[in-house]
C-alpha cells in the first residue's frame, strides 16, 4: 500500500564533515530541514554554521557526506537559482555598480525579467536608493540588497547566514517578517546565527550546533519538551513541601539558592494543590518558563551574549 505524496525535505544533509588543515570544522552533521518551515541553524562563533551551509550549497566540498535541496544534490537541478537562493555575506555586489544594475545582470541567470528586479527591490526598500552605487551603502543596507539577490528567482529554498548583521531594530522585525512570510507561502527558510534572541520569534525548528557538532535537531516544541518549565515556590517550610511532593510521587523538587524550592514538571495549580492538602503554608508561587537562551548555553557552553545592543536582542 502507498501513502499519500510527501515532497522530500526542502534541505538534507547526511553525515556532512569537513577539516580545514586538519582540524575538525563539521563533524558528522545530519539534519533536515522540513519544507514550509523556517528553520534556525543556531550555534556560537565558530561552531560550523557557515561551513555546513556552504556545504548544504555544493560551495564546499565536503570531506563526507552529502547535501541535498528539494530531493537532489543542488547541481542536479536545472536552475539552481530557482530552486535555492542564498545570502552567505553582505558583500557581493561591485561598489561601483548600482543596486538596480546588479540585479538586472543576475535577472537574466535565474532566468527573470527587469521588472522582477523592480519587485524585489521593493520588496527589501531598496526601491528609493537602487540608483546609488553599493559602495555608498551601509552594511544594513548592503544586507538587504544581498536578499534581493537571494530573492530575484523566487526561490523555494532561502539559505541565510546571518542576515541579520548590520540591520537597525526595525530592520530586524522587517527581517523575520519577511522570513515568517515566506513559510506561510510553503517556501521554506533556513537562517543562520549565533544569536539567540534574534530567532526565537521566527523559527519553527532548530538545529543547534556546538563544536562542528549537532546537540539538538527538531521543532521547538520538541525542545520545550526536553526542558519542561519549573515551578518556583516561596514556602515557610520548603523540606516538608518537598517531602508532600515526594509522597504524591512527584521527586523533583529542589532547594534553589533563593530559598525557593524548584519544581520541575509539575505546574503552579499541581503544587498549589499538593501544598494545600499537606497545609504546608506556600506565599509565592511563579512559573519559571525555559527560555531558549538558556537551552542554548546549556548545549553549547557558549559565553552569554553581550547584552542587548542597538542592533539586537528585539523582540515585538
Ligand atoms: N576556509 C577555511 N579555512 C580554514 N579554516 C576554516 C575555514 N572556514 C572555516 N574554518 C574554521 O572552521 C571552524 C568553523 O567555522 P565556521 O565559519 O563554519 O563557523 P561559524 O559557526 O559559521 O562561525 P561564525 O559565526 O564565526 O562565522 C572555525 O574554527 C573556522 O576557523
Amino acid at each position: 500500500m502507498t501513502g499519500p505524496y510527501r515532497p522530500p525535505p526542502a534541505l538534507a544533509a547526511r553525515g556532512l564533515s569537513k577539516a580545514f588543515a586538519g582540524i575538525d570544522a563539521v563533524r558528522d552533521v545530519s539534519f533536515v530541514v522540513p519544507t514550509g518551515s523556517v528553520t534556525g541553524l543556531l550555534g556560537p562563533n565558530g561552531s560550523g554554521k557557515s561551513t555546513t551551509l556552504r556545504m548544504l550549497l555544493g560551495l564546499v566540498h565536503p570531506d563526507a557526506g552529502e547535501a541535498d535541496v528539494a530531493g537532489r544534490p543542488l547541481a542536479a537541478h536545472d536552475v539552481p537559482g530557482r530552486v535555492v537562493g542564498a545570502v552567505l555575506d553582505g558583500r557581493g555586489a561591485h561598489p561601483r555598480r548600482t543596486a538596480r544594475a546588479h540585479l538586472r545582470c543576475l535577472a537574466p541567470v535565474v532566468g527573470v525579467s527587469d521588472a522582477r528586479v523592480e519587485e524585489v527591490l521593493a520588496l527589501v526598500g531598496l526601491h528609493d536608493v537602487a540608483h546609488r552605487r553599493t559602495g555608498t551603502y551601509s552594511l544594513g543596507m548592503r544586507q538587504r540588497l544581498a536578499l534581493a539577490t537571494a530573492l530575484l528567482g523566487d526561490p523555494a529554498v532561502l539559505v541565510l547566514d546571518e542576515p541579520a548583521n548590520g540591520l537597525d531594530p526595525q530592520g530586524i522585525v522587517w527581517l523575520r517578517d519577511v522570513l515568517t512570510a515566506r513559510a506561510r507561502s510553503g517556501r521554506t527558510v533556513l537562517v543562520s546565527s549565533h544569536l539567540v534572541r534574534e530567532l526565537e520569534q521566527t523559527v519553527d525548528h532548530l538545529v543547534i550546533m556546538s563544536a562542528g557538532r549537532v546537540a539538538f535537531h527538531g521543532s521547538l516544541a520538541e525542545l520545550g519538551a526536553l526542558h519542561p518549565p519549573r515551578t518556583l515556590v516561596a514556602s515557610a517550610d520548603p523540606a516538608a513541601l518537598a517531602l508532600a511532593l515526594a509522597a504524591a510521587g512527584h521527586t523533583d523538587a529542589i532547594l534553589g539558592a533563593d530559598g525557593r524550592l524548584v519544581v520541575t514538571g509539575m505546574g503552579a495549580d499541581g503544587v498549589a494543590s499538593v501544598a494545600r492538602t499537606a497545609g504546608v503554608p506556600v506565599f509565592g508561587i511563579e512559573t519559571a518558563t525555559t527560555d531558549l537562551e538558556r537551552i542554548f548555553l546549556s548545549m553549547t557552553g557558549a559565553p552569554p551574549p553581550v547584552p542587548a545592543g542597538p542592533s539586537t536582542g528585539v523582540r515585538r
